[in-house]
């Protein structure tokens, strides 16, 4: 790069010319180094800002202070002063330790930053969202880059971003130090009545900075690296593998012209994926090319596609072996990574060379992408000695972002922004406990980020977390929530793999705590909701509103619930969760509307059945986007049997009403001789609709949760929901309800309709092959589901009658409890997905009976003549419209079941 004319006499002019556009991370700390050097300044901080502001004051440089002090003057930072007595460290050099450690030292604090790579070497690109890009040009991005965002879609390179702010970073005065391992946190061995403060284990050994005195740590190491202390929770998707590769751009004509593809996904366009495969065996999900310093193209592959290229060289049921280097060839990967590029942007970019990644090797990289861990918490505090110590996560090291939906950096710097807020009022002394509650109530935020609902206006973006994310409630989580997060003494370092973790956390973790949180943040923001506990703070209704409505706005308007009336909120929110979503209800709409404290178990079954059918995607909120859902069918299902049931009622009422006609006559005679009136049909027991939860609606007695099952408003276990004539079990779904009898049936049984003669043909056979298999499964699951039955009997007994219990050990019983109800509810989500499969074969039978129906009352309906039919004429009709609707239904069915195929 060369320096302009009127610089060139001026070496330290020319020295931070070479600085602004220094590529490599070596070269950015060599040239500041020698700026600093030959400037004489020594300082650090802003105090270095300062010194070099005043000795750099040519045209160029005068245009990124103009921008620095800016961003520098905004009130948050208090004129540098807001944690002038706070010392940092900052682990990890990418993008989001960077972010927090610019943002640290505008605050006014001592910044060290350390990153055990001496180089920026990754090449993939990242997606920026438009708050990123205006933060970026904020901090002088353009100075320092001068493509940045200058293609058709926005995005970065992640060593580009790095450069960016690792020059920002040093300008401001954040010392950087390369080849240096943080391993570890020691309370300082000289800490007086807390007056000291923490040092760091560091490899080499011998670095200076082991002296470094310390206050806040953030830690900011990516997915791999979280301080002890910290719990990571790991969640795995199905199978997806995701490839990422990189060419070498020489930023020749050729490559200029060829477009980008900012996403594009086999549902949308078959037949170039059908095009890929018939050419060249590549079988491909979706695929996305970025044009930056390098060629970037990310694609998702399948399995079955990768095996027969070689890429993968034997199948595997553990996903780990499955992708790991021994079972991979990469030749065969690369040549196939290649070939998709080439293919997908029509052979048009040249000779495709690849670029090399930190190892020095093609960059290649194949990985289960729905494998991702985050951390249970943003940040804790230890203290020892007296001596404290604040710890925050940002970035990879806290959530690892789910790639295909490009959030990782934007969230990183959210959570970066989020890290500083926390460091300010950790400065301005407010208690620990409300600095770990306030950063938790934050956190609970993050997952849900994305532009639509951030705050619009990205320029008033500060690390005011208000700026940010509309109606947050600061003090979501309250003091003594976060108690567990304050450790007194040295902490035991958790050297257990991943997978320990994860069996770990399902037994044992704070599944209970989880959520707490979780309803928290989903229902966030929402009036009149504020979620604190598991009883009262649900009895409006209005929380449970909230939180279907986060998720699938589709199903309520959320502005129209009228909190007067809860029983009624509850019954439409039970009914509107069972149709729509197969949740069932675990307490009744009085229950829920009362909240008795023994009820309290039901009700966080109840949630976690909800947490189960979000959580499903990493990226909750996408849930909502999604058109179809496994659920979706199972809602179509339930419609489809209350059709039924109401097509069946009209018969039985028409049956009925010449009965009922005798009895009325009956008891008007009765009440004129003076005979007591006995009501028809009048049943004391059972309950009716929206009373009890914890009594059989068929046997009587007490149902406990694990075995309660619910329909029609009625809990039963599960054994006792047979039909009323034959005893058959009866599956949820496939039953009929007589509401003036109060009895179930099977589809056999239920009373049949008039009479009416239907043509003799016989329905198609149903297909075989799915039904002894998943008759099978169903025996297995049935098997299990008692299992999980005694044990859960056995724990809310538990906790129900040892009132007296240890506060932790009633915390272990619930949290296995809730451990088993997930278990139970995803085996009931697997057995309604069978008998979803067995009942669209039925469906299919039906379907050809009901066209026969249609054509046989169409033809009757066409034979009327004389006024004398209007009766017979007036039921046809019924009989027709009941038909039509029931055909729409199954339409409806067999179309939601093709979407959702084409989307699976
Ligand atoms: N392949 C990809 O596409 C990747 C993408 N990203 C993106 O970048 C975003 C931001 O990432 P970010 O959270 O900043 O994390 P990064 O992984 O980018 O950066 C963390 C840095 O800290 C280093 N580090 C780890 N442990 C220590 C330690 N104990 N002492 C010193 N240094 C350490 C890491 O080195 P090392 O890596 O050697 O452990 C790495 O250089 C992500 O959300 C994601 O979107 C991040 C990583 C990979």
């Amino acid at each position: 790069m060369s320096v302009p004319a009127d610089e060139a006499g001026n070496p330290a002019h020319a020295i931070f010319e070479r600085f602004l556009h220094a590529g490599e991370c070596r070269e950015v700390l060599g040239c500041f180094g020698e700026l600093c050097q030959q400037l004489g300044l020594q300082g650090r901080g802003l105090q270095l800002y300062h010194g070099l502001k005043a000795a750099l004051n040519y045209w160029s440089a005068k245009a990124l202070w103009s921008k620095l002090d800016k961003k520098a003057g905004h009130k948050d930072y208090n004129q540098g002063t807001a944690c002038a007595s706070t010392k940092c460290l900052v682990v990890g050099a990418g993008p989001c330790g960077l972010r927090a450690a610019i943002e640290l030292a505008l605050l006014g604090a001592r910044v060290v930053l350390l990153e055990k790579r001496d180089s920026f070497s990754r090449n993939n690109v990242l997606h920026l969202w438009p708050f990123t890009i205006h933060d970026l040009r904020a901090l002088g991005a353009k100075k320092f880059y001068g493509r940045f965002c200058t293609g058709t879609l926005d995005h970065i390179s992640i060593r580009q971003l790095q450069l960016i702010l690792l020059k920002v970073a040093l300008l401001l005065g954040v010392e950087v130090h390369i080849n240096v391992q943080f391993k570890g946190l020691v309370p300082s061995v000289d800490t007086v009545g807390g007056q000291g403060g923490w040092r760091a284990v560091l490899q080499p050994d011998s670095s200076p900075l082991s002296h470094y005195e310390f206050d806040v740590l953030i830690s900011a190491g990516g997915g791999k690296f979280v301080p002890e202390g910290f719990k990571r929770k790991e969640t795995r998707g199905k199978l997806a593998i995701g490839i990422t590769t990189n060419f070498i751009n020489h930023h020749s004509q050729a490559e200029v012209e060829v477009a980008e593809i900012s996403g594009v996904a086999r549902i949308y366009n078959q037949k170039f994926f059908q095009n890929l495969y018939n050419k060249t065996g590549i079988d491909l999900e979706n695929i996305v090319y970025y044009k930056d310093d390098t060629h970037y193209f990310v694609m998702t592959a399948k399995k079955q596609s990768l095996l027969k290229k070689g890429v993968i060289l034997e199948d595997k049921a553990d996903i780990e072996s499955l992708l790991s280097p021994e079972n991979v060839n990469r030749d065969a990967l690369l040549s196939y990574a290649k070939e998709a590029a080439n293919f997908s942007t029509n052979y048009r970019l040249p000779e495709l060379e690849f670029a090399l990644n930190h190892r020095g090797l093609p960059d290649v990289d194949m990985f289960d992408f729905t494998c991702m861990t985050r951390s249970e918490n943003a940040a804790l505090v230890r203290e020892h000695n007296g001596a404290r110590l604040l710890l925050g996560l940002v970035g990879d090291c806290l959530v690892e972002p789910f790639w295909p939906l490009g959030t990782g950096v934007a969230r990183g710097f959210l959570a970066a922004f989020d890290a500083a807020w926390m460091v300010r009022r950790w400065a301005a002394g407010t208690p620990p406990l409300e600095v770990l509650a306030e950063r938790e109530s934050i956190y609970q935020h993050l997952s849900q980020t994305s532009p639509d609902n951030t705050h619009k206006n990205v320029s008033q973006y500060s690390i005011d977390p208000a700026t940010r994310y509309p109606n947050i409630n600061l003090q979501a989580i309250k003091a003594n929530q976060v108690r567990d997060l304050y450790l007194v003494g040295m902490v035991e370092v958790d050297h257990k793999r991943k997978s320990d973790n994860r069996l770990s956390t399902a037994v044992s973790g704070d599944a209970y705590e989880d959520l707490l949180r979780w309803c928290q943040t989903s229902t966030a923001g929402y009036r009149g909701v504020e979620v604190t506990d598991f009883t009262t703070s649900w009895t409006s209704g209005l929380a449970l509103c909230a939180l279907v409505h986060r998720f699938r706005p589709d199903l309520l308007d959320f502005d129209s619930v009228d909190p007067q009336d809860p029983v009624q909120t509850h019954q439409m929110m039970l009914d509107t969760a069972e149709q729509e979503l197969g949740i069932q209800p675990v307490l009744s709409s009085t229950e829920m509307a009362t909240m008795a404290e023994p009820d309290r178990l039901g009700l966080i079954t109840y949630l976690s059945q909800f947490y189960e059918a979000f959580k499903t995607s990493p990226e909750a909120e996408e849930v909502s986007k999604k058109p179809l859902s496994p659920h979706g069918t199972r809602g179509a299902i339930l419609f489809l049997s209350k059709l039924q049931k109401r097509r069946n009622l009209t018969h039985k009422r028409a049956q009925d009403s010449a009965q009922k006609d005798a009895e009325v006559k009956r008891s008007r005679r009765n009440a004129e001789v003076g005979l007591p009136q006995v009501p028809r049909g009048m049943l004391c027991w059972p309950p009716a609709r929206g009373e009890s939860s914890d009594a059989c609606y068929f046997c009587g007695r007490r149902v406990y949760i694990l075995e309660r099952a619910s329909a029609e408003g009625r809990f039963f276990h599960r054994g006792c929901f047979q039909c009323w004539r034959c005893g058959a079990t009866l599956r949820l779904g496939d039953y009929t309800f007589d509401e003036e009898d109060g009895h179930f049936y099977c589809s056999l049984h239920y009373p049949n309709p008039p009479s009416m003669e239907l043509p003799q043909d016989e329905p198609p056979p149903l297909p075989d092959g799915v039904a002894p298999r998943g008759r099978r499964r169903l025996e297995e699951i049935e098997v299990t589901f008692r299992e999980l039955e005694q044990q859960g009997i056995k724990l809310e007994k538990l906790l129900r009658d040892e009132d007296g219990a240890p506060a932790d050990k009633k915390t272990q019983w619930m949290n296995q409890l809730l451990y088993l109800v997930q278990k139970k509810n995803s085996l009931m989500s697997e057995e309604s997905d069978l008998m979803i499969t067995v009942q669209e074969l039925k469906l299919e039978e039906q379907q050809w009976q009901l066209d026969q129906k249609l054509r046989y009352y169409m033809n009757m309906e066409e034979s009327l003549k004389t006024p004398e039919d209007s009766v017979a004429e007036h039921e046809i009709l019924a009989q027709l419209l009941d038909v039509v609707n029931k055909r729409n239904a199954l339409i409806h069915i067999q179309d939601e079941k093709r979407l959702s195929e084409l989307q699976a």
